[in-house]
């Protein structure tokens, strides 16, 4: 790997008696990760293959380290949301939620494209929580959505705006996280560009950025809330020193968290900073930065009452609990749902959670959220993926079938489906028994319901059929499953 001969410098000086181990760190291969998804996982407990998965991720309960890299585009259970392919320093945000939070929290991801964090979120943060994930590029905005519909949380909203734009929610979020753009160097191993796009004129510019967002989101916080701030790169100018920026001037302090000793996390480079580093010499993962604050609890306080006793005068979504019987039945305890309806689409929110997501829809650029059921088109109404997707989806409201490896690759390239007998109408397919998406059998023909835009494009097929996981349990003993 060819380093700028300033980054060469740069770490030289932030780590003179480790820079030795760290460039020969560099050199090695990048560890491959996975995190299952919980939710997926606990209700259709699947084995991984033997010989698969070389190790556990310490500071994450779902997390693993894979042998070695399978071809995931071919895997169904890819598609499904079964899992998410996650760098393991990454994961540790899991074992920060898991430590400091106890209680249901309104959460923004400010940052949040392609999602492995909120991923974290969704599933780490106690029952009752509502995550926020924020994407200020449109285009990522939208992977993020995709990545996190096939999760089949309910209790998510995907949004794509700036920043500046969570200023008309003052003291609003129990956590914020910003996952900050920054000058990435600990992606140098795993990515290229990481290493041409750098320059010390771009860290330079990353730690300006990262206040001004910083500064931007800050009102947004709770008094008494939690700051969660990360990067993936190494100087201190986008790490300590924001910290101590936001300690300083914005007005919080360093919550310090238990680690385990043998997970080889360095403290932070700076004095009076507490914050947790991932390097390549100690950890099995990429570059890392996290540090948590807590907002000054002394800020005037305003509670999210308050935001309700004045809105709702130009509420845009009429409630439809008329119709509720109609949908009641696609999901699993409705009672928990109401329903809404925009441009034709049908939508679940939990109950616990609706004037909080609506009140959230009138201001932000929202891209998804709650569970999509499906779209009204003339007479018919037609199931939406989220819904194949979602974890609360009512097992007995469609047919189902299950299909065969080369099948469900079939399906995920949008290619035509014609298996033996498939009942009539709306049929879920699965995989593994995991839902992959719906079907509408016409009789002379099946039309392909997966989302154009997310379709497996490749057209050969690995050579090697590896699958990650197998339902056949061969020895229950000697599967790493939590
Ligand atoms: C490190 S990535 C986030 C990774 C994500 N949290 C995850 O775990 O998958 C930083 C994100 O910030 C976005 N971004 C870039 N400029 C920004 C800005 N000025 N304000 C907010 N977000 C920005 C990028 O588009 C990118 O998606």
């Amino acid at each position: 790997m060819q380093l700028p001969e300033d980054f060469i410098h740069s770490i030289g000086s932030l780590i003179p008696n480790k820079a030795e181990a760290f460039f020969s760190a560099l050199e090695e291969d990048v560890p491959v990760s996975i995190r299952l998804n919980p939710v997926k996982f606990r209700r259709n407990p699947l084995c991984f293959s033997p010989g698969k998965v070389a190790q556990t991720v310490p500071w994450s309960q779902w997390g693993y380290y894979l042998s070695e890299r399978p071809s995931f585009t071919f895997d169904p259970l890819f598609h499904s949301g079964y899992y998410y392919v996650q760098e393991a320093s990454s994961m540790f945000l899991e074992y920060v939620v898991r430590q400091l939070v106890h209680e249901p929290a309104v959460c923004l991801d400010l940052c949040a494209a392609p999602g492995g964090k909120s991923a974290i979120l969704l599933s780490s943060l106690p029952e009752g929580s509502l995550v926020v994930s924020n994407e200020i590029v449109r285009q990522r905005a939208h992977v993020l959505s995709e990545n996190l519909i096939k999760l089949g949380q309910s209790n998510g909203l995907v949004c794509n705006n700036a920043p500046a734009d969570f200023a008309v929610f003052p003291l609003f979020f129990d956590i914020v996280l910003v996952d900050a753009p920054c000058s990435g160097e600990g992606m140098f191993r795993k990515d290229e560009n990481a290493v041409t796009e750098w320059s010390l004129k771009n860290v330079q510019m990353c730690a300006a950025r990262q206040k001004d967002i910083l500064t931007d989101v800050w009102n947004a916080l709770k008094p008494g809330g939690l700051l969660i701030y990360s990067t993936c790169t190494y100087n201190m100018h986008e790490n300590e020193e924001n910290v101590r920026w936001i300690a300083d001037e914005l007005g919080a302090e360093f919550v310090s968290l238990q680690v385990g000793e043998s997970w080889g996390i360095s403290p932070a480079l700076m004095p009076g900073v507490e914050a947790y580093r991932f390097f390549p010499y100690s950890v099995r993962g990429e570059g890392l930065f996290l540090s948590v604050l807590r907002k000054s609890a002394s800020e005037k306080t305003g509670t999210i009452k308050n935001y309700f006793r004045r809105k709702n005068k130009n509420q845009k979504i009429p409630l439809l609990k008329s119709e509720m019987a109609e949908y009641a039945p696609l999901l699993q305890n409705p009672e928990e749902y109401c329903f809404v309806e925009k441009e034709c689409r049908i939508t679940a929110l939990p109950h616990m959670h609706a004037d909080t997501l609506l009140l959230l829809s009138e201001k932000l650029r929202v891209v998804s959220l709650g569970i999509e059921i499906g779209k009204k088109k003339g007479c018919d109404f037609i199931p939406s993926h989220a819904l194949a997707m979602s974890t609360r989806l009512n097992p007995d409201a469609f047919c189902r079938y299950e299909t065969a490896y080369e099948q469900a690759i079939a399906y995920l390239r949008g290619e035509a489906f014609v298996p033996d007998q498939l009942p009539s109408g709306f049929v879920l397919l699965g995989y593994k028994n995991e839902p992959l998406g719906f079907v509408k059998n016409l009789g002379n023909r099946i039309n392909n319901l997966y989302p154009r835009e997310w379709r497996i494009r490749s057209s050969h097929l690995p050579e090697k059929r590896e699958e990650l996981f197998s339902e056949v349990i061969e020895d229950p003993a000697k599967n790493p499953i939590p």
